[in-house]
């Protein structure tokens, strides 16, 4: 494979782990019994944002909020594209209050959120890849929530079914490698339906098929500008298989977030213009 993957430079939004804890569960993978360590959580999650500015990606902060354990997961708070804000409407109750500080950041950075009337956990399961919007349900965010994605942004919507709760967002099971009009994808077949799986094997016949260790390792919830990956170091075969497609794996532990049921994506918003 030739060494031709060019990347596109992206601007994130992303919010200090300053008061991530585990103080409730809502995911098969949060246990409050169990410790975070909370100096280890934001070395890693330090390290994460200096590998997308020595990257050339831009990262913007959002202030995070005493009480809200989860906002570290900024992936979830919205999907925004073609510089169009549709803000979520979180599943548990712990997490809505959220939305208020994530609106006043989008409103401050001059856009116009536009609210989901069902439940929808942005880039948790609403995932732009090229032509098509894929939209992880199942567990969070509704098929009529996908309706009013597709209205809202006039991008065709994939609604694809998820049926392991511990891949209960999307962006646990799938990320997309390149997002050009005839991008791929890289995915775990055994999180979705058999529907969904036949679905997604007829629009990305070379997708890059993960092993169930990598997707538990959270290998999926990945970020790609097209060239480098960030990804678990946790995930070494599907690193491995990127390497051979001309992709450059950056390998980032995360461990301390997976003990919230999160990884590398959900704590990256993409700010698409
Ligand atoms: C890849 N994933 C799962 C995310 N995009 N978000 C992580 C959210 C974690 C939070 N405790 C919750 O359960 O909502």
């Amino acid at each position: 494979m030739p060494d031709s993957r060019v990347p596109r430079l992206r601007r994130f939004l992303v919010c200090e782990p300053r008061h991530f804890a585990v103080q409730y569960s809502i995911n098969p993978w949060m246990h409050p019994d169990t410790p975070v360590d909370v100096d280890l959580a934001r070395e890693q999650w330090q390290a994460l944002i200096r590998a997308y500015r020595d990257h050339g990606h831009t990262v913007e902060t959002v202030e995070p909020v005493a009480a809200l354990p989860d906002m570290v997961f900024a992936a979830n708070c919205a999907l925004v594209l073609g510089g169009r804000v549709l803000g979520s409407l979180f599943h548990a109750p712990e997490r809505r209050p959220e939305s208020t500080a994530y609106d006043a950041w989008f409103e401050g950075a001059g856009y116009e959120v536009h609210r989901a009337e069902s439940v929808c956990e942005g880039e948790g399961d609403l995932v732009p890849a090229g032509r098509f919007l894929l939209a992880g349900t199942g567990f969070r965010t509704t098929r009529e929530a996908h309706r009013q994605a597709q209205e809202f942004f006039g991008v065709p919507v994939i609604s694809l079914q998820l049926v392991d709760p511990r891949f209960y967002h999307m962006d646990t099971a799938l990320f997309v490698l390149d997002d050009g009009e005839d991008g791929n994808i890289a995915y775990y077949p055994e999180a979705f339906s058999p529907g969904s799986r036949a679905v997604l094997a007829r629009l990305y016949p070379d997708a890059v098929i993960a092993t169930r260790e990598d997707a538990l390792a959270f290998g999926l919830n990945s970020v790609s500008d097209g060239r480098h990956v960030f990804i678990s170091s946790r995930a070494k075969e599907l690193a491995d298989q990127l390497d051979r497609q001309g992709y450059v794996p950056v390998p980032l532990d995360l461990s301390e977030f997976q003990k919230a049921g999160g990884g590398i994506k959900c704590c990256t918003q993409e700010l698409r213009p």
